[in-house]
């Protein structure tokens, strides 16, 4: 059977989508995801676009040895030299390079002929041929691009020594049996083009990303190119765990092997999301909280007598556990191993033993019975002990007929600070009072609560994203006490803005020159 080589852009393209840019922490921990699933290639990122993406495509290049690491660039000098210096240390570094090619990007975007672009083109690949001999080149808006543009293009790129020609469908506006043609064309049409592996990037505008995908595939592509859940620009890229479920289920039409192990995919499904703070929706194909749950009479009575009635793959073969252990403060470490251990979640890798532990008890005792969300939450809980403020104490006033108020009591590098503020509501007063002690007047972008479980003692999950100085800020939570988990969530957030910014309480609030009554430290 032949391969099909699987690049995944969660974490350049699929970042380009998120509210807040994600830290190299972030970017790590999804990439060890990537390739503990078999990714052949991790996109990383964009190296030139910031300081920050930089480090974590570095950090990644030198992390991750059984997936390639590839760093996207313009064509232009600059981009590449920033991103072959990024992908120095990887064992396996790609170089991908791209510009537009059709007429509405090179005349309106670009402002330039299509001579020019074929010329950036080859100048780009020669000077990535600096760094690596593993470089791929995108012509942009390639569905939207006249054929011999684009025969054009793929031969003077392979000549210049492109290895790998990935052909987008950037907008999403091809259907499959146009873009097949395409990618059939191109096969026979260009003469050099057995020389590089085909590749195709769809998105999902007009929700044929992965019908595209498969199409191309049956027509000569051998790489295909997506994310995890589909995240990406606007309606998304084509989702790689669909891709794959697709070629394991239906290799009678299309006999094809990947190197993904698909008992992984539901743990990096899982990890992407929560790092991402964007949820799948509950009846997304392979990943979603329906995808293998059956809610009528007779199909449960189908699956009762033979599950391939109405289940057309296991969900352990995408990772998907079925057991079932009771968890409260009376269970020890080795069974909370266990379960994660089924979860797809390793210790050492995703947490530590001991310090989830150490908060699994404070959460037994205060909800009795803990579930796997509960489990979940405790790892991506954000851990901010000692090097950030802390809520110390939290009391609030709301009902009808009074300004809400609080009274927040936090505690930075063992001193205490309080102060009380009244808002609108009580989450915006306790915000008003974490301001006024910090001194940084975040903005709110983004404010969420989503219950993680179904019963009154649920755990609400608060997402919280803020900006300050032009940059984003992500926060995260998990209470039994949503006007305090927002609290955590802004504290996140502002922890993180404030290691972003490199600057402590003191400093702030000496630059900031702010007198606010209310922020004296009390101790
Ligand atoms: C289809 C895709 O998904 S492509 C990837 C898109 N991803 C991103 O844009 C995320 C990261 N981007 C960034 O951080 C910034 O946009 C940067 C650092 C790349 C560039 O920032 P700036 O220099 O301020 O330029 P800005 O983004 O405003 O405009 C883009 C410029 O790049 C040019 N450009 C766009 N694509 C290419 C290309 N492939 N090769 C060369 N130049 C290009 C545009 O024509 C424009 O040039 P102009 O300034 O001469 O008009
Ligand atoms: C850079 C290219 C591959 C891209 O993201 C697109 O065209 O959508």
């Amino acid at each position: 059977m032949e391969q099909i080589v699987i690049f995944d852009t969660t974490l350049r393209d699929g970042e380009q989508s998120l509210k807040a840019s994600l830290n190299t922490e972030a970017k790590l921990h999804i990439a060890r995801a990537l390739e503990r699933l078999g990714v052949d290639y991790i996109e990383a990122g964009f190296p030139v676009s910031s300081p920050g993406d930089f480090q974590a495509v570095s950090a990644i290049a030198s992390a991750v040895k059984g997936a390639g690491v590839c760093a996207l660039a313009r064509a232009l000098d600059k981009d590449i030299d920033v991103a072959g210096e990024a992908i120095q240390r990887a064992e396996r570094g790609r170089i991908h390079t791209f510009i537009a090619t059709s007429p509405i990007h090179v005349e309106k975007k670009l402002r330039k002929d299509f001579q020019s672009v074929v010329d950036m083109a080859c100048a780009s690949i020669k000077r990535a041929a600096r760094y690596t001999d593993d470089i791929e080149f995108s012509c942009e808006d390639a569905g939207r691009t006249p054929r011999e543009h684009l025969f054009t293009i793929i031969e003077a790129a392979i000549n210049a020594g492109a290895t790998t020609i990935n052909i987008p469908d950037t907008v999403g506006y091809t259907i499959p049996s146009e873009f097949g043609g395409i990618i059939a064309d191109i096969r026979n049409q260009v003469p050099n083009i057995d020389r590089a592996v085909l590749s195709v990037h769809c998105h999902d505008d007009l929700g044929m990303s992965v019908a595209n995908s498969i199409a191309a595939v049956e027509q000569g592509a051998r790489q295909i190119e997506g994310t995890i859940n589909g995240l990406g620009e606007r309606a998304g890229n084509c989702a790689l765990e669909e891709i794959v479920a697709i070629l394991k289920t239906r290799q009678d039409q299309l006999p094809f092997r990947t190197n993904v192990k698909t008992e992984e995919i539901y743990y990096a499904s899982k990890i992407i999301r929560q790092r991402c703070n964007v949820m799948v929706q509950p009846n997304k194909a392979i990943v979603g909280d329906n995808a293998f749950s059956h809610s009528s009479g007779i199909h449960q009575d189908g699956v009762l007598k033979s599950k391939n009635t109405y289940e057309i793959l296991a969900p352990e073969s995408i990772g998907i556990p079925s057991s079932h252990l009771h968890l409260t403060s009376r269970s020890g470490r080795h069974v909370i191993r266990h379960r994660l251990s089924e979860l797809g979640y390793q210790d050492g890798q995703d947490y530590h033993l001991d310090d989830i532990y150490e908060r699994f008890l404070v959460l037994a005792d205060k909800k009795g019975s803990i579930y796997d969300y509960d489990l979940e939450a405790l790892i991506f809980l954000p851990d901010h002990r000692g090097v950030g403020y802390e809520l110390e104490q939290l009391n609030v006033i709301s009902g009808s007929g009074s300004k809400p108020s609080a009274t927040v009591c936090l505690q930075l590098n063992g001193k205490e600070y309080i102060s009380a503020a009244t808002g609108n509501g009580p989450v915006e007063a306790v915000f008003h009072a974490i301001d006024s002690i910090s001194g940084i007047k975040m903005k709110l972008e983004d404010y969420h609560i989503h219950s993680q479980g179904a019963g009154r003692d649920a755990l609400g999950q608060v997402n919280i994203v803020t900006s300050f100085d032009g940059r984003r800020f992500h926060g995260l939570s998990y209470s039994t006490d949503i006007v305090e988990g927002s609290a955590q969530a802004y504290l996140d957030a502002l922890n993180t803005c404030m290691k972003a910014q490199h600057v402590s309480h003191v400093s702030r609030k000496a630059a900031t020159g702010d007198t606010a009554r209310s922020a004296e430290p009390s101790a």
